[in-house]
């Protein structure tokens, strides 16, 4: 379908008032307000005088009638209220749509509605190359093209960066740098969860075609918003060849009664099979797909799966079939035990030309074509002389990837991070790869105290890669005393990033605490498409 004509408002790029209205009902809602952001919505008030939006609220069930302005927080659309400007977010209402909203949760200074009925379609309009897109919780943005994709993302990482990071817009004008689009996207995931379940997600429309049993089974992924339903799915565009291929086949067998398989139910706790996991590494020797299969189950009957073994394995790219067992009447993948069914125990995977064994519960980028990206500029910004002179601190390292990549120029690395698994994993991957100046710690960086810093030699630079509630005010507080001369921040969440940021550039004032950092550059890369993630590596210097 051709791309939908563009309107005036398509390149709005200050809306700062919904931040302030945002602000206060999110987990940041302790920051001080930003006297830049403060300064720019007085002189909009200026120009355009509006009702204040605190005087109006709408009420639960009404109907509104809405323009989705832009992309925000999780991808919501972000609309405004005619006349009154009160803000509103509605779940995959995308960018230049006109559309019916019923109001159904009131959120602080915010409410958000559900979408009833589109009146005109978004703008960048692209056909949604997957049958599921418009329901899957998976990829939300499908339709919208993949340029207006990453200019709605750049246009949010601006807009934290001066709301919540306090950067003035002149200064980001200098250090934030364009997006880094993924070239790849469709099959860039090398993991994917699938999970059956005993009752199958239908649309609205579709309800009416509800049956029991065996037809209502479904091995695919949890609709968004619940935890019982699940979509089955025969394809996911992300994932890998191999992977779409045992994925086929075992749809095509696993409801078969005589193999007597059942999905696990999250109500009464009966059935046997919980999740699906598939994973795609490379043969480091052929640099050809390896997979890795993994039945999570709630309990062991390697027997039952065994007719899903033979059509699986008949596939010359599965190299590993695993069980991981789960008792527990939830319905993680983690299995209390593990056990490998067929082949290897697991994969390896490349990556800044090291080599990193994955098993089926270690932590790995997601999608390693960007990640090469990625790391590549973590480590620009880290700026190593190379010498093998200067010491680095890689805090929440997972696996140990960034900072086995950075070992090969540093003096010695130190990583910490809380799952004790990873931290098996960060060694024997230094191991594998022989290095030996790199040593990994089990620890809750939330916990740190006073001793933390006699653990190291003081480093030259630090990395920080969190995951989404950002740093703990102790970790920065540390970080403030530590004076590094330079601090990598790498952030899968801009919003607590931008805070984490001005932390440490400016300090906290009502808790006494000095920033001693300048912000060097922010560099937003976007690592999964059609999704609201946003990846930002940052770079700080000592002032
Ligand atoms: C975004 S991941 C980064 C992983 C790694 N740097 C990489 O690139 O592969 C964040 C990591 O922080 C770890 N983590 C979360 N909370 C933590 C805490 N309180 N203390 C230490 N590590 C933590 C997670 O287990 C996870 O491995």
């Amino acid at each position: 379908m051709a791309t939908m004509p563009s309107h005036g408002l398509r390149h709005v790029t200050t809306v700062r008032p919904w931040l302030r209205n945002f602000r206060s009902a999110t987990t940041l809602a302790a920051l001080p307000s930003s006297p830049s952001a403060e300064d720019s919505e007085r002189a909009e008030s200026k120009e355009k005088p509006k009702p204040k939006p605190s005087s109006y609220f709408p009420k639960r069930g009404q109907s509104l009638e809405l323009v989705c302005e832009s992309l925000a927080f999780k991808g919501k659309g972000l609309c405004k209220v005619s006349e009154t400007g009160f803000v509103v977010m509605c779940d995959r209402a995308l960018p230049g749509e006109r559309f019916i909203g019923r109001v159904t949760r009131k959120k602080g200074t915010y409410a958000e509605v559900t979408k009833v009925q589109t009146l005109s379609p978004h703008w960048d309009f692209v056909d949604a190359p997957c049958e599921y897109a418009s329901y899957c919780g998976g990829c939300k943005t499908q339709s919208l093209s993949y340029e207006a994709q990453i200019r709605a993302k750049e246009h949010q990482v601006r807009e934290l960066m001066i709301n919540f990071g306090k950067v003035s817009p002149t200064e980001l004008e200098s250090i934030m740098k364009p997006i880094v689009p993924c070239d790849i996207q469709f099959r860039y995931r090398n993991k994917m969860e699938f999970s059956f379940g005993s009752q199958k997600w239908l649309p609205k429309e579709s309800l009416h075609e509800r049956q029991d049993g065996i037809e209502n089974y479904a091995l695919g992924l949890h609709a968004p918003g619940f935890f019982d339903k699940v979509l089955n799915v025969d394809k996911c565009l992300l994932q890998s060849e191999p992977a779409e291929m045992v994925l086929a086949a075992v749809q095509q067998s696993w409801r078969d009664p005589q193999l007597g398989l059942s999905p696990f139910d999250v109500y009464s706790h009966a059935g046997f099979l919980k999740h699906l996991m598939l994973r795609t590494g490379r043969n480091v020797k052929t640099g050809l797909p390896e997979l890795m299969v993994n039945f999570v189950t709630s309990s062991y009957k390697p027997e039952l799966l065994k007719p899903l073994l033979q059509r699986i394995t008949a596939i010359p790219e599965v190299v590993s079939v695993m069980n991981n067992v789960n008792t527990s009447v939830g319905n993680t993948s983690l299995g209390e035990v593990e056990y490998t069914l067929y082949g290897k125990s697991s994969i390896t995977e490349t990556l800044r030309g090291l080599t990193f064994q994955i098993s089926a519960n270690s932590f790995f980028q997601t999608n390693t074509h960007q990640a090469e990206i990625l790391y590549k500029l973590i480590e620009d910004c880290a700026g190593l002389r190379g010498e093998g002179s200067e010491i680095v601190l890689d805090l929440f390292c997972g696996t140990g990837t960034i900072g086995l990549t950075l070992a090969r120029r540093a003096k010695h690395v130190y990583g910490y991070e809380i799952i004790p698994q990873a931290i098996a994993d960060a060694c024997l991957n230094a191991e594998l790869n022989g290095i030996r100046n790199a040593t990994f710690v089990q620890g809750d960086l939330n916990k740190i105290d006073e001793s933390f810093g006699n653990n190291f030699p003081k480093p030259e630079i630090v990395i920080s890669d969190p995951n989404r509630p950002g740093m703990h005010m102790k970790l920065i507080k540390f970080l403030l005393k530590l004076k590094a001369s330079r601090i990598v921040y790498v952030s899968c969440n801009p919003a607590t990033c931008a805070r984490d940021l001005d932390y440490l550039c400016n300090g906290v004032v009502e808790k006494n605490i000095k920033g001693c950092y300048k912000l060097k550059s922010v560099q937003p890369v976007d690592m999964f498409p059609h999704t609201p993630h946003i990846e930002c590596v940052c770079l700080l210097e000592l002032c």
